[in-house]
């Protein structure tokens, strides 16, 4: 048993001093790990609202990422444009990135920088627009927190969407990927755009794929796109009905622009004149595809200058949105425009300019056209772009291909460019 005095010291002097040290050793031992619990709790539960802020989105932590977005949206000119461009490290996406920041309007870029062709091209693309002063978020356009975020930053007046799953063939092997960026992901950014308070006017990539088995020609806007001969052609004229409710429903100025094979420096690996300047610079075959009867392939090329000035004249003529968070408040435009070239050249005779530049013959093999997408020709008829902001397309396939080859060379280091 303890004597008392140990218990309940009379002497408090010694025992006392002995005890208050080790009672104040324990008061700080004790006050430290309040302390701690207190910092591990602050801590916590700041990374949960920011969790909950965030979406668990990493980008939204990044140092100076709103600033960024902020600066780069910022319009530099009277009456200008603030325009959120998806798709800007695609190739069309990156040209008119560049064309609307160099005349003063504000861009933001947003693509989610897949591996569908070489991202290091995407890369390549992302750096000239960096040195362009145009600021590319890297995320996909099915994250809708992300985009709620971006508007919240950047009060966009327009949409520039050409985020897309492209490519006529690979929707055979990777149907999904076209579901997933061409319908799920535009229903997302019509959300965010309906739902905001000033709604943008959107102007977005259609296709000329649309027209399908249409066999009148040229191909006007009137006529029939019920017959699409890909599941890209489906998606892109799903995306022409979804774009129609969202007006129809909401209020929102839309314009779908129907492309035609379109070309040209920056241009995306995946397509023919590409790929094949790739093989007949490495002596490796190409193959060349034809009708069932022999008849040649042939596609109205429209070359990417030709392009961006449909874009740009698109977004400059699409009118306001009307309605504000989700409710219509009157009528809007709603548009679709071919984006050709009218003058449509065959395979083959493509195949003959690009040799013609690169001087080197290709090893060519022909082919029956496979049954895996392709229609045997496209020709555009302009004359509604012509009629809405005068598009002119003004270089012949011949021109467009000389500039590609140029940049082609230059860009992977043959021969210094100077072919
Ligand atoms: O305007 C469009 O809406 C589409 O244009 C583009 O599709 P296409 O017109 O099919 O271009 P592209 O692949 O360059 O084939 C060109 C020609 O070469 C033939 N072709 C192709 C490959 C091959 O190995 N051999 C061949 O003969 C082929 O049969 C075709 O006749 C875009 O890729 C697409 O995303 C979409 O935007």
């Amino acid at each position: 048993m303890p004597l008392e005095e140990e218990l309940f010291p009379s002497t408090p002097g010694k025992f006392k001093d002995r005890n208050r040290h080790v009672h104040r050793c324990f008061a700080s031992t004790s006050t430290i790990f309040l302390w701690a619990l207190f910092l591990i709790a602050i801590t916590a539960s700041y990374l949960c609202f920011r969790s909950l802020v965030d979406g668990g989105n990493q980008y939204f932590s990044k140092h100076n990422w709103s600033k960024q977005i902020f600066e780069s949206a910022k319009i530099r000119r009277t009456h200008g444009m603030s325009v959120l461009v998806t798709g800007a490290a695609g190739f069309v996406g990156s040209h008119v990135s560049i064309a609307l920041k160099k005349r003063g309007d504000g861009v933001v870029g947003l693509d989610n920088f897949n591996d569908y062709y070489d991202v290091s091209l995407k890369k390549a693309r992302k750096n000239l627009l960096s040195e362009n002063s145009v600021f590319i978020v890297e995320g996909d356009i099915n994250d809708m927190k992300l985009l709620v975020r971006l508007f919240e930053i950047a009060k966009f007046t327009h949409v520039m969407h050409l985020a897309a799953q492209a490519g006529v063939r690979y929707a055979m092997e990777n149907p999904n990927s076209y579901i997933h960026s061409n319908i799920a992901g535009l229903v997302t950014l019509l959300e965010v755009c309906k739902n905001v308070p000033i709604q943008p006017a959107v102007v977005w990539a259609s296709s000329s794929s649309v027209y399908g088995l249409n066999e009148k020609v040229p191909f006007s806007e009137s006529d029939r796109t019920d017959q699409p001969a890909s599941l890209y052609a489906a998606t892109k004229k799903a995306g022409e009905e979804i774009t129609h409710t969202y007006n129809h429903i909401y209020g929102l100025s839309i314009t779908g622009l129907r492309f035609f094979t379109v070309y040209g420096p920056w241009g995306r690996p995946d397509m023919a004149y590409f790929s094949f300047t790739r093989n007949i610079l490495q002596g490796k075959p190409i193959t060349i595809y034809r009708a069932k009867n022999r008849v040649d392939l042939a596609r109205d090329f429209t070359y990417i200058d030709d392009v961006v000035k449909g874009c740009i004249g698109s977004l400059d003529t699409s009118g306001k949105s009307t309605g504000s968070g989700g409710k219509k408040r009157g009528p809007a435009p709603y548009r679709i425009f071919n984006l050709g070239n009218t003058s449509p050249v065959t395979v083959p005779m493509m195949v003959g300019m690009l040799e013609k530049n690169l001087k080197v013959k290709a090893k060519k093999n022909f082919v029956v056209m496979p049954g895996n997408g392709d229609v045997p020709f496209t020709h555009a008829n302009i004359t509604s772009a012509r009629k809405a902001f005068g598009y002119k397309p003004a270089t012949d396939l011949q021109t467009g291909l000389k500039k590609f080859v140029r940049w082609y060379l230059s860009y992977y280091g043959y021969n210094q460019g100077k072919l």
